[in-house]
């Protein structure tokens, strides 16, 4: 029973536990960093699969490298061996090669929710890998494995191949067709806020205030990090996606101004999540 709330996790029972594969972020804000703090405050128990480094801070990327599929292999084994995991976020995927062996060791993993953000670029518009050869590997191997995709326009566009498409509708549909179960379009209105949900049979618009406080360093990876843990706690997807939105918005408003010169990190600690 989830006393209406939608939420199936019990509060009493074990907790949920979320797995991270990305890269760590210097600066705390997005990445590694970020997602660990929105698992703990989504309340789910965080671990991470680091498959690459950069030296970053509010202000862009100015170095970043790449962890051997080795070692990424040996995180792997080390995390789903003992602890396990209820949900599975991943956001920077450097190359093919490190997607093929992320694919072969998830597909055992069965029905705990996958969610891919494709990361390529930062907020302050830093490249942060993919070329063609892994946007290849994340249509062809990563997107069939994936519960649901969080794109922003631009990735949307990129991993479809449909370079000139305007509507979300059209992006959230071209994604599901290449094998996700569903595609949340991040940032899908211009001029306004909030993002595209299509969750394979449905169209849903998920709007809110737009927030000018400059704080939106990992608001990304915020949002799908707390849509992987509300997922991992039995969170129907239009809900788990209308909260994450939600969560993130306030997180912009209220961010961490005083940190940076750039653009600042949000700050998950307004507002109230529902448990
Ligand atoms: N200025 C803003 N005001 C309110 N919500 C925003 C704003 N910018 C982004 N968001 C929300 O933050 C979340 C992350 O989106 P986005 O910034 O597009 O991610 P990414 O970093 O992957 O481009 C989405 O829910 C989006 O609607
Ligand atoms: C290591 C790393 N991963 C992801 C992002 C995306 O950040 P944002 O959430 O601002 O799009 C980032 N800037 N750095």
């Amino acid at each position: 029973m989830d006393g209406g709330t939608g939420v199936s996790g019990n509060p009493a029972g074990p907790r949920a536990r979320c797995l991270t594969i990305g890269s760590s972020d210097s600066g705390g804000g997005a990445g590694i960093q970020g997602d660990l703090k929105a698992f703990a405050r989504a309340g789910v128990y965080g671990a991470s699969v680091i498959v690459g480094v950069t030296a970053q801070n509010t202000l862009g990327v100015t170095a970043t490298t790449s962890i051997g599929t080795g070692m990424v292999g040996h995180q792997l084994k080390a995390v789903l061996d003992d602890i396990g995991t209820d949900g599975v976020k991943i956001g920077t995927t450097w190359s093919a090669e490190l997607i093929w062996l992320l694919v072969d060791r998830l597909v055992w993993l069965d029905e705990v929710p996958v969610v891919l953000d494709p990361v390529m670029v930062s907020a302050a518009g830093s490249a942060l890998g993919g070329d063609e050869e892994a946007v290849t590997a994340v249509r062809e191997g990563l997107l069939p494995l994936t519960w649901v995709a969080t794109p922003n326009m631009t990735e949307a566009r990129r991993l479809t191949r449909l370079e000139e498409e305007k509507d979300p509708a059209k992006l959230a549909e071209a994604i599901v067709e290449l094998g996700a179960r569903a595609a949340l379009i991040t940032d899908a209105f211009p001029g306004g806020a909030g993002d595209w949900l299509f969750d394979g049979e449905r169209h849903h618009e998920i709007t809110g205030p737009r927030r000018a406080s400059g704080c939106d360093h990992g608001a990304g990876c915020a949002h799908s990090a707390l849509l992987t843990a509300f997922l991992a706690r039995g969170m129907p997807l239009t809900r788990a996606a209308r909260t994450a939105h939600a969560t993130v918005s306030l997180a912009i408003e209220h961010g961490a101004a005083d940190i940076g010169n750039g653009r600042h990190p949000v700050e998950l600690t307004a507002g109230s999540l529902p448990w």
